[in-house]
């Protein structure tokens, strides 16, 4: 079943559509993965489905409603929430603070979902009481990560999750993304690790001037020549 679907997206700051007609589908529990060109309009994309940009045309459904630009506090009661790339945590609070943040819109008891993000990610457990600005990259990450789970998400929005972390770090980053998609939370991801981001993805959609220009499963995308030369540093995947 679609979890989410955009149609024929045109949008994007102001006059200017960044956005020219996109299409993209994310069924339950799959990993989705877009990449692209620097400019192409990837966060762009991520930001139009969470009512951050604002749609002139064409539909984002969510579980079958309709939620084109429908605002982003109003979308995360749908069941969607969005790691946004930078300035993701709340720096001086605590990680705990920082989870019970994420909490913010819940009235029933959050424990129980908060000791099972602290049996996701162990690190987070033990650095509980740190302000998350003392953490690594990868940690904040990973408390950028556990602060939209608290809502029980069935799907989770992360843009470029990796960026800036150093290449041991990524490996375990995609390798948490996965953990929560074994939890059943649907993924959608904006990457510039363009070839190991498609090796975890069950479908790919590569953008290129504000339209997918290519969709397959990741694996596809890996092996089609013309992908690999335009947009994953040329010749097929190692
Ligand atoms: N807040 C904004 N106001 C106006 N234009 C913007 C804004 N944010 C992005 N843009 C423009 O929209 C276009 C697409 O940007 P976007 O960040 O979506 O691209 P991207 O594919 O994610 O690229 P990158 O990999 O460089 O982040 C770019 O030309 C960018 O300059």
């Amino acid at each position: 079943m679609a979890l989410l679907e955009v149609e024929g997206v045109r949008g994007g700051y102001g006059e200017v559509d960044i956005l020219n007609g996109i299409n993209m589908r994310v069924d339950e529990g799959e990993i989705v993965v877009i990449i692209g060109p620097n400019g192409a309009g990837k966060s762009t994309a991520m930001k139009a489905v969470f009512g951050l940009v604002k749609i002139r045309q064409g539909h984002v459904r969510f579980q079958g409603t309709d939620i084109t630009n429908l605002r982003p506090d109003r979308i995360v009661h749908h069941g969607m929430c969005y790691v946004p790339q930078e300035n993701n945590v709340f720096p001086t609070l605590t990680v705990q603070e920082n989870l019970e943040m994420g909490a913010f819109i819940r009235r029933d008891d959050i424990r129980p979902t908060m000791e099972r993000i602290y049996d996701l990610f162990p690190v987070m457990r033990e650095k509980r009481r740190q302000p998350a600005g003392s953490l690594s990259g990868g940690q904040r990450q990973m408390v950028a990560m556990g602060r939209a789970l608290m809502l029980e998400p069935k799907l989770l929005l992360l843009d470029e999750p990796t960026a800036g972390l150093a290449p041991a770090i990524i490996d375990q980053m995609f390798q948490n993304i996965i953990k929560i998609n074994k939890l059943g939370v649907g993924i959608l991801m904006v990457e510039q690790n363009a070839k190991q981001a498609l090796a975890m993805s069950h479908r790919g959609y590569v953008l290129v001037q504000g339209r997918d220009r290519f969709t397959d499963t990741g694996s596809a995308l890996l092996d089609n020549r013309e992908v690999a030369e335009m947009f994953l540093g040329g010749g097929q995947a190692e």
